[in-house]
């Protein structure tokens, strides 16, 4: 089922085209979003968070339209949201700053706010970390913070700008627990630069590029953009491909087949570069 709709999003700054006519659909599960740094991916969350207006075209999110300033509130109201830089009050405990946000979505009863709090910070696992300051916490677990104060209230949209950037493997694993969990019944969209996370814990994902989207649909269908272009082989390859040297001392070419090029199954990553277009020619990684 389609929750969110946006339609010919455009958004400029001074010269710079941020969104150029974007249009995606969205359901309920977990919706990842990748692409070259610049390629709008924040300026849309943050349109869909309710935080930056368009220029043009149209966002309805739960039948919502954030254009409508009524409309904005009941959005808000159903809305979390990890921007890039959540900007966490640095003197605050965790459970106070967690205290802070739910007063602002709302939750007036300071009982619930309480439950609601000890909830999310269990979510996260930080409950042992509800009293020390914002500044005592390590990076992670500021970005496990961030993570927390969106899902206060129980949100149907949860926006999340980057969310498993500092976090350590294990903290990544939680994470994608919690996240597959939220995405059975709510709508999830999340921005990453991990290509493993969406193979990991997305239903669809988004490639966004000059402002538009350019892919969306299973990560497999992207990986399978570079169905028979994936290779491994014992020489080093020609020109025409991206290759590396794996740790098993042969070479993964991703482009033209090398001479003794054995075809192997293409991940995210490859279905991704291709379809960004060609790197340069020879270039290794
Ligand atoms: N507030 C702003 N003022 C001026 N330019 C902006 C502003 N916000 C974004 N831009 C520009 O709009 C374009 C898209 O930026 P955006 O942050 O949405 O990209 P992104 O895909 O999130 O990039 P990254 O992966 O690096 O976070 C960039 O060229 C950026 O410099």
């Amino acid at each position: 089922m389609t929750t969110v709709r946006m339609r010919d999003l455009r958004k400029r700054f001074g010269a710079t085209t941020a969104l150029d006519g974007l249009d995606l659909d969205i359901g309920v599960g977990v919706t990842g979003l990748l692409g070259p740094n610049g390629a709008g991916k924040t300026t849309l969350l943050r349109c869909l968070a309710t935080a930056l207006a368009p220029d043009h075209g149209r966002i309805e999110a739960y039948g919502l339209d954030p254009a409508d300033s009524r409309q904005r509130t009941a959005l808000r109201r159903r809305l979390g949201y990890l921007p890039q830089s959540p900007g966490l009050y640095p003197n605050f405990s965790a459970a106070a700053l967690l205290d802070y946000v739910a007063v602002l979505k709302e939750i007036v009863d300071p009982a619930v706010r309480r439950a609601e709090v000890r909830r999310v910070l269990e979510e996260v696992g930080l409950s042992d970390r509800a009293n020390v300051k914002v500044r005592k916490l390590s990076g992670g677990m500021r970005q496990r913070l961030g993570v927390a104060q969106a899902l206060l209230g129980g949100p149907d949209l949860i926006v999340l700008d980057e969310p498993t950037v500092g976090l350590d493997p294990e903290q990544r694993m939680l994470f994608r627990a919690l996240i597959s969990r939220l995405g059975e019944t709510r709508t999830v969209l999340l921005s990453t630069h991990q290509t493993e996370d969406v193979g990991a814990l997305c239903e669809r994902v988004v490639v966004i590029r000059g402002g538009r989207a350019v892919f969306a649909g299973a990560p497999r269908a992207l990986a399978q953009l570079a169905d028979g272009q994936v290779w491994r082989s014992a020489g080093r390859p020609g020109g025409g491909a991206v290759y590396w040297r794996t740790a098993e001392g042969d070479y993964r070419t991703l482009g033209e087949q090398p001479p003794d090029g054995v075809a192997v199954p293409p991940s995210i990553e490859d279905g991704y570069l291709k379809l960004l277009g060609p790197a340069p020619a020879g270039t290794t990684r």
